[in-house]
């Protein structure tokens, strides 16, 4: 082999290494970037629009300031990237002298437009920007009214409540006490903290909501699951949350009895069909409503190795044995 190719792998492997780390230690930025497209409303804008937006009409409608319309460019240009939002035209690269021009243009259209639209004719005379942003189906799926929305998941998830303890994970490895780092920060567990907190509460709750409107609407008329709950009687539903998942099996089923279990803050006031589903609120390390089948959706998804092994063991005797038919159905993350 060529010393010369030694080198150049070896530098390329350097390179490399350099480049994974930055991409490591910038991906916030694409978190941030997500957000900051939901804090400003960018999908359902380019949904109403009912069309692909230039960036112009973008910031026009999105009331972004004209020296900033540079920069929603680089935040769309990433999303973009991030498969977020489809564009029709290239995206070049743009020089600063271009920068002027686009904030320029972004005033002159502003300034021109009746009553604050966007609606203007060329107004320099200057072609009109050919790149325009559309909607990709995980942008669909961010838009505030669309049936199964991430939009309350991705608010949760990067809620600093819960980013901010991320930032003392080692400080959280050096000590006993903490459960997690989210413990560690506000001295409580999520779920002894949400009841205090209603906003959050409403939110998590509302995340769960969309994401087993999602999965329901997967699961349950599929054969797969037709199969597992063939023959059953009764169903509860661990940590069911607002019962979404139970109102889906129990509309699906009408001859299954479905138990949505969950702590007291969450289930209290919320009411069954008065036919085959019903609420009972309590503690998963406690005891478990009695029923041939238990489902666990995400219940288990905060708690330590040991807490789940306490919570399978309440389910386990709440359910008849596995040879009359009792069932544990574990859906978890994905
Ligand atoms: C991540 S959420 C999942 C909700 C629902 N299964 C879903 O997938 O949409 C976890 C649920 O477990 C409930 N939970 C937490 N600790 C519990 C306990 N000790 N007993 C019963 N439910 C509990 C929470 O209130 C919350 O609704």
């Amino acid at each position: 082999m060529e010393p010369n190719t030694i080198l150049n792998k070896e530098a390329k492997e350097l390179l490399n290494a350099q480049t994974h780390i930055w991409n490591h230690v910038l991906s916030f930025l694409n978190s941030m970037a997500l957000k900051c497209a939901i804090q400003l409303g960018i999908p359902d804008a380019i949904h109403k629009h009912g069309k692909p937006m230039t960036l112009i009409e973008l910031a026009d409608s999105l009331s972004v300031h004209p020296d900033k319309a540079p920069c929603l460019r680089q935040l769309m240009r990433l999303l973009v990237h991030s498969n977020f939002f489809s564009t029709t035209g290239d995206l070049p690269n743009i020089d600063g002298e271009q920068r002027q021009i686009l904030a320029r243009k972004c005033q002159e259209a502003k300034d021109l437009a009746p009553n604050g639209s966007s609606e203007r004719s060329s107004p320099s005379g200057e072609e009109e920007e050919e790149e325009a942003f559309g909607l990709t189906l995980c942008s669909q799926l961010l838009l505030k009214d669309h049936p199964f929305s991430q939009t309350p998941f991705a608010l949760l998830e990067m809620d600093p409540s819960i980013t901010d303890p991320s930032h003392n994970l080692g400080e959280w490895f050096r000590t006993t006490e903490h459960e997690s780092p989210f413990h560690m920060a506000q001295g409580k567990n999520i779920y002894e903290r949400m009841p205090s907190v209603s906003i959050f509460n409403e939110l998590f709750n509302r995340t769960m909501s969309y994401d087993s409107r999602l999965v329901s609407s997967l699961l349950v008329t599929s054969n797969e699951f037709k199969g597992l709950i063939e023959g059953l009687e009764s169903i509860v539903d661990i940590g069911g949350g607002d019962g979404t998942m139970a109102k889906a099996i129990a509309e699906a089923y009408p001859n299954l009895k479905c138990i949505v279990f969950d702590l007291p803050h969450v289930v209290d006031g919320l009411q069954g069909n008065g036919t085959n589903l019903s609420y009972v609120a309590g503690d998963m390390f406690e005891m478990v409503p009695r029923a041939h089948a238990v489902l666990i959706k995400w219940a288990f998804h905060n708690w330590s190795d040991d807490h789940c092994i306490k919570a399978l063991q309440r389910c386990k005797e709440a359910i008849p044995s596995k040879e009359k038919g009792g069932k544990v159905m574990i859906i978890e993350m994905r």
